[in-house]
């Protein structure tokens, strides 16, 4: 039996924030300033506590400005639409983030609209989608950017491809999509109302798998030579020791017999996601100063 190959996304990301470092050198050098992030955390969400630090570290690493805000749960949403303002206009600021989820009393879709489209470094702006919708140069969702360059390292040209992305959600199934079909793949969006998931999988020869289920995807439903995207962060319990784990949307270890190349849970697409919002901030930070971006990001 032969076993497929482990992408390495911690080993890309890597190499990716040292791109996005000498990035920022030659703009530090152009500008006479720093490249600026600001990320916003609403309450102390244990996970998005942990996301938000590390963003924060590897912003100053790459040679860039962090600035965070952290507000209570009982924020109100008026308060929080102040602050998006103030980051607006703040000429240091070249990238905003409110890190998600928010508290249920807050409107994510309104708070997002009011991030200035150019400093929307998470891509989530309706002007941002709609760009990447139409094909035209927008600031991309990072999780699934980070995808597409794994799988165009992995595959090359992935003209022509058959594609199930297993997941609608705006942040990554939609712009998933999106963002394969520009790379001319033959796009399937399924989701928890298709039927026969198992055979529609089956099809594809790049499965992306970002539905928020434990190994909901089985190893005999990969296509054999498939390449397999696993998005999902999902923890579970494992054992009797009370310990938990984190796995992804696929079985990974039924998978592995079957695909020509899979990402890990951890260690796949979860280190991409901060490399890329990175780059989208360097990229923004270019696009403000009316630079052209660096050619190899
Ligand atoms: N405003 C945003 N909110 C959220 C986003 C986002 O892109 N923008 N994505 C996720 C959280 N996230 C970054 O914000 C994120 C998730 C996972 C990882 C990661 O490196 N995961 C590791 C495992 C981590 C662990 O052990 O818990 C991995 O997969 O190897 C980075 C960033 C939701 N919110």
């Amino acid at each position: 039996m032969t076993i497929g190959k482990i992408i390495d996304g911690k080993a890309f990301a890597a190499t990716l924030r040292d791109k996005v470092a000498d990035g920022v050198a030659g703009f530090v050098e152009a500008t006479g300033r720093k490249p600026g992030l600001a990320v916003v955390l609403v309450g102390e969400d244990p996970a998005s506590s942990v996301y938000v630090r590390s963003k924060g570290k590897m912003t100053v690493a790459v040679g860039m400005e962090s600035f965070e805000f952290k507000r209570p749960d009982s924020i109100g949403e008026e308060d929080l639409l102040d602050l998006i303002e103030e980051l607006n206009q703040d000429e240091r600021v070249d990238g905003i983030l409110v890190q998600l989820p928010l508290p249920k009393h807050i409107d994510e879709a309104a708070v997002i609209g009011a991030i200035d489209p150019a400093k929307d470094v998470d891509g989530f702006h309706v002007v941002n989608s709609g760009l990447l919708a139409t094909g035209q140069e927008a600031l991309v969702p990072c999780t699934p950017l980070g995808c597409i360059m794994l799988l165009k390292d992995e595959l090359g040209d992935l003209s022509g491809l058959e594609a199930v992305v297993v997941g609608r959600s705006n942040i990554v199934g939609k712009p998933m999509a999106q963002l394969l079909l520009a790379e001319s793949a033959t796009v399937t969006i399924a989701h928890s109302r298709t039927r026969d998931l198992a055979s529609v999988v089956h099809r594809a020869d790049i499965v992306v798998a970002a539905v928020g289920r434990a190994e909901m995807v089985k190893g005999e439903w990969i296509k054999p030579g498939a390449t397999v995207i696993d998005v999902g962060i999902n923890r579970i319990a494992d054992g009797e020791d009370g310990k938990s784990r984190i796995v992804g949307d696929v079985a990974t270890a039924e998978a592995l017999a079957h695909v020509r190349a899979i990402t890990p849970v951890p260690g796949g697409v979860g280190p991409m996601t901060i490399a890329v919002l990175l780059r989208n901030t360097l990229v923004a930070a270019h696009a403000r100063a009316g630079l052209a971006k660096p050619a190899d990001l």
